[in-house]
């Protein structure tokens, strides 16, 4: 299933976030957002999840939703979000138990899901017993147990450490590269979006409008090792983002 936005404008109260924002999400494509602080990331991410309508324009979703997807568009957050009191799998099947699934079926999705993002052997364990990498994976197997279309994921690394986020960064790319999810991935860090994104849109300061989208051909298994042609995409991205976001630090400061 691709997402299409179509010239969306949004509002709260008088205060315009968004101007006018037109891109697609294809099937299988990780689309980074990024864009200075308050210009509408995240708001697009909850217009595209349908949490919130859109004062103006459309989003359409084109085709089907993966057979038997629970819930097509489901966020992934920064702070994992998991019940403490749950295991790892007891916070996976949570997302299963309002559907009509019979327990065998509950469990075995589960299972499948904790295989396949490494955690098998962690099912049992407590989310106070995990590392905020291993939580951020349990999140990452809760959000694909109802088969998703498309993951909305919120900077899901950013309360990580350094070296936690750069192993995770991996693990999705490793991810993608079994399973070729799609999701539209909201970063302030220009060296994941060079790292993950098939595309980067860049949205100017608030009201966000789209400032250019850039297009990054190269396959995301060779990026690992091609640090410096990215680097000089993410110089790229940097120069296009700076004015914007020195403008908006100014105009935060101001308030
Ligand atoms: N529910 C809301 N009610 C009123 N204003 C809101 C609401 N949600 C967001 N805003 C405002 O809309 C603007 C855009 O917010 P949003 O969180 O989408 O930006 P962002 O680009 O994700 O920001 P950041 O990079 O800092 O996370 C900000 O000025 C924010 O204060």
């Amino acid at each position: 299933m691709d997402l299409r936005l179509r010239g969306i404008t949004h509002f709260y109260g008088d205060l315009e976030v968004l101007r006018d924002v037109d891109f697609g999400v294809e099937a299988g494509q990780i689309v980074c957002l990024i864009g200075p602080s308050g210009c509408g990331k995240s708001t697009l991410l909850r217009l595209l999840g349908g949490l919130e309508r859109p004062a103006h324009g459309e989003i359409l979703q084109l085709g089907a939703p993966p057979a038997g997807s629970l819930n097509p568009l489901t966020y992934v957050f920064q702070d994992f979000a998991l019940l403490p009191w749950r295991t790892a799998a007891g916070n996976v099947s949570l997302v299963l138990e309002d559907h009509p699934l019979s327990r065998r079926e509950r469990s075995e999705i589960v299972a499948d899901v904790l295989a396949r993002t490494k955690l098998s052997e962690f099912a049992q364990v407590l989310p106070r017993q995990l590392s905020g990498g291993m939580k951020q994976r349990v999140a990452i197997a809760r959000a694909l147990a109802v088969r998703p279309a498309c993951l909305l994921m919120d900077e899901p690394l950013s309360a990580l450490d350094s070296q936690t986020r750069e192993l995770l960064l991996d693990d999705l790319v490793e991810l993608w590269l079994r399973e070729r999810f799609t999701a539209c991935y909201v970063t302030h860090n220009l060296a994941e979006a060079v790292r993950l994104g098939h595309k980067v849109v860049v949205l100017s300061r608030r009201p966000g409008r789209i400032r250019e989208i850039v297009e990054i051909d190269m396959p995301l298994e060779q990026r690992k090792h091609a640090l410096a042609e990215l680097q000089e995409q993410q110089s790229r991205l940097w120069e296009l983002m700076r004015e914007e976001a020195m403008a908006a630090d100014r105009e935060l400061a101001d308030v």
